[in-house]
């Protein structure tokens, strides 16, 4: 029996959105879902406890950091990262690779891996696939990134070429060195922004049988537009029997074409980053919580929110506490936006399973204000 497998609940019959339920060793959560992210063995600010009564299922940590700091050893020894962190439900790991290009100061990539300084003190390190696979079962994540390259945006097509056919082989080194039975590794698909070396990166990672499949490369700077016609050719030709994860996405606009466009899995570090930043997520756009217009609103943050900050305290509290840099403004704000994308997850999972997707997402879109308020 796998570790990890996929049970589809419901496809939209007008779009690519389905509703479905992921099954891992960490226990069973509905898609589409959004992962909290939790870097460094900690959603910042945020408990187990409270990650937990705000409904999610699991959350993303990184290989990267953690292989920089405590080391896995330490990790493993404590015995293994649900352990350390006193999480018990699913973690997803990512493989380290997107982390070097985008936080190490890279010195060289070849075939056997990548060598990098540390951004903590500048040492020597080296990352591969067998590296980053020794790490992530060191850490005993659910579900285990393989370790690829992503493509930076723009890149040529030669470069793009070379390097998706690169990612395929460390794909294939991935899954000769994963043995844990309990532990599920998912293929990442690269191509860059070419729909001929997507379909190759499909095909290959395809053949090799993962259990699940993330897209990669996306969500790299790129317009909007393209970001959706690659994911749109891409994951067309993925299995329909295995979950779909789109990486580093995303705001809910991006979620909600995601989901149309067919994707299980989303992470992003922004809602607890833009908490920290004084934002608050709502259903009609963000809320600059510093705004003189919160002064004496003293509704919570968002109507109808059950989260703990909007059960308990005012606009003008929260603007408050952000003005005068009080830590728990910001912990707070974070409670409420994972607690927001939790809720907006499953009325979009809802809305599918009784075929009124196409409506939620109009209504969504028409009243969604882009901007920060
Ligand atoms: O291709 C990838 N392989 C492994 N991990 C990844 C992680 C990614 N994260 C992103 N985008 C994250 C964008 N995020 C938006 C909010 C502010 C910080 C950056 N693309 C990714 C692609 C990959
Ligand atoms: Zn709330």
């Amino acid at each position: 029996m796998p570790a990890i497998t996929y049970e589809l609940i419901k496809q939209d019959p007008a779009t690519g959105a389905r509703a479905g339920i992921i099954h891992t060793p960490h226990g069973s959560f509905p898609t589409p879902i959004f992962m909290p992210v939790g870097t460094q063995a900690s959603v910042k600010g945020v408990s187990p406890e409270e990650l937990h009564d705000m409904g999610a299922g699991i959350i993303l940590s990184n290989t990267y950091h953690l292989f920089l700091r405590p080391g896995s050893d330490l990790v493993r020894e404590a015995g293994g990262l649900h352990k350390f962190m006193n999480w018990d439900g699913a973690i997803l790991t990512d493989s380290g690779g997107f982390q070097v290009f985008s936080l190490g100061d890279l010195r060289k990539i070849t075939e056997e891996g990548v060598t990098f300084r540390s951004h903590i003190d500048g040492s020597k390190k080296f990352l591969s696939p067998e590296v980053s696979m020794k790490v992530q079962m060191d850490l005993g994540s659910d579900i285990v990134m393989a370790f690829d390259e992503c493509i930076p945006y723009p890149a040529d097509y030669d470069y793009a070429k070379a390097s998706t056919a690169r990612t395929t082989r460390w794909a294939q080194r991935c899954k000769e060195v994963m043995t844990s039975p309990h532990q599920g590794l998912f293929g990442i698909v690269q191509g860059g922004m070419y729909k001929d070396l997507r379909t190759r990166s499909v095909n290959e990672l395809v053949e090799m049988d993962f259990p699940g499949y993330a897209v990669g490369g996306l969500s790299v700077g790129e317009p909007k537009e393209l970001m959706y016609e690659m994911l749109d050719h891409t994951v067309e030709q993925l299995p329909k029997d295995k979950p779909r994860y789109l990486m580093g996405v995303g705001t809910p606009d991006c979620l909600v074409e995601g989901v149309m466009h067919g994707i299980d899995m989303f992470d992003c570090v922004f809602p607890t980053r833009v908490a920290r930043n004084g934002t608050a997520m709502t259903w009609n756009g963000r809320l600059v919580m510093k705004n003189a217009e919160f002064t004496s609103d003293f509704r919570p943050l968002e109507e109808g929110c059950d989260c703990y900050a909007c059960r308990n305290f005012s606009r003008a509290y929260i603007r408050h506490l952000v003005r005068a840099n009080e830590i728990f403004g910001l912990r707070l704000l974070s409670l409420h936006n994972l607690r927001f994308l939790q809720r907006f997850m499953h009325e979009m999972r809802q809305s599918i399973i009784e075929e009124r997707f196409g409506e939620f997402r109009r209504n969504f879109l028409d009243n969604y204000n882009y901007g920060a308020k």
